[in-house]
């Protein structure tokens, strides 16, 4: 069966369909992953977004149980250049196709991804639709050209109520859940840490009601300035815990120190963005996924200090506070299946945790 894809600027690609049959739009954003597709497509932060998977092939080693990074994918589409019909794996226990029918997530295969993700590189990301092939182009444009953005995607994916996931003699963390990837709680739970996970509206009483030895603030959907109660929290728990924020978390503090959020052109998303720490020149490979990010000249006026920059284009990618014990970083330590290059930075901050509390307000 044929459906299209059709882009808000009246670009349109016809492909075969597969996954779900229903129809659905979003921003459309470009993964250049070689691996992953299970956990990017699960990652929360894709919440409402189309994803167009540059590496050609997606698929071949089916989908597993244990890789997922949410129970429920947030996506809303995905493109590819042409999925295996021959999932292979020991682990494997149903196909990406099954995946997408069983979340009720189109797809639409046999796309020109090159000729796709230039369009999205020279003109930013835009709004798209994986529809019927008897769909009718302009009006599809149009109504995409009229669709409301959708600002509530972290509200969709945090957790409704706290949950505690009890580990060992590490740490007790408050993980904020603005849509937290699996792996950030494997993380902790791995260094023996005992977790506490709370909704992205939890006041700052609820938090340090649990005697956090350390607050950490997850990846999210969206833009960073549809969540300023989330942001205002942060703002209070600066004075009063250990901090470490990854992704939306990093905009979030950096938020709430003063800085500033702007749109980036189409975003970073991949495995293999390069990452300078400023102090040491260390350059480590990374993996992220974000549309945002806080632009440097806004962090000038406030007390955090940049400590790292994309290699790429030079945005900021971490941020350390100058008198509190809080920093961030916009890429993802915990990624899976990584690359594993930034991976203490969860040491880092539990050995802060781990510092006796001074004198906070
Ligand atoms: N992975 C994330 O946390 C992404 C943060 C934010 N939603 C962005 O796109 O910039």
């Amino acid at each position: 069966m044929k459906r299209k894809l059709i882009l808000e600027d009246g670009h349109y690609f016809r492909g075969n369909a597969f996954g779900s049959e229903r129809e659905k739009s979003g921003e459309i954003v470009f993964n250049t992953g070689m691996t992953g597709y299970q956990e990017i497509m699960s990652d929360p932060s894709y919440c409402g977004q189309i994803i167009t998977f540059t590496y050609p092939l997606i698929g071949n080693y089916g989908v597993n149980r244990t890789d997922f990074e949410s129970l429920s994918p947030a996506l809303h589409g995905v493109v590819v250049k042409s999925k295996s019909p021959y999932p292979s794996h020991w682990k494997s226990e149903e196909s990406f196709d099954q995946l997408l029918r069983r979340f009720d997530i189109p797809g639409i295969e046999g796309i020109d991804t090159r000729r796709l993700t230039r369009l999205i590189r020279a003109k930013g990301t835009v709004r798209a639709a994986i529809v019927s092939d008897d769909a009718n182009v302009e009006d599809v444009m149009h109504q995409l050209q009229s669709e409301l953005p959708f600002t509530t995607q972290v509200a969709n994916v945090s957790t409704d109520s706290a949950y505690h996931v009890p580990g060992g003699a590490g740490p007790k963390i408050a993980l904020v859940d603005y849509g937290a990837k699996q792996h950030i709680l494997r993380e902790l739970l791995k260094r023996g840490c005992d977790v506490h996970v709370v909704p992205y509206n939890a006041t700052v009483e609820e938090i340090m009601a649990l005697q956090p030895d350390g607050v950490m603030l997850s990846n999210g959907p969206g833009d960073p300035r549809d969540v300023p109660e989330a942001v205002e929290t942060v703002r209070v728990l600066l004075d009063q815990t250990v901090i470490f924020g990854i992704c939306l978390g990093h905009q979030l503090l950096c938020m709430a120190c003063g800085g500033e959020a702007t749109k980036m052109k189409f975003g970073h998303r991949g495995s293999n963005h390069p990452v300078r720490h400023l102090p040491t020149g260390e350059v480590a490979m990374t993996a992220q996924n974000h549309g945002y990010a806080i632009s440097a000249e806004s962090l000038a006026q406030t007390p955090l200090s940049i400590t790292h920059l994309a290699v790429n284009d030079g945005t900021v990618e971490g941020v350390a506070h100058k008198h509190a014990p809080a920093f961030s970083v916009q890429y993802h330590p915990e990624a899976a299946p990584g690359p594993m290059d930034a991976n203490d930075l969860f040491d880092q901050f539990l050995a802060r945790a781990r510092e006796p509390q001074k004198e906070m307000k």
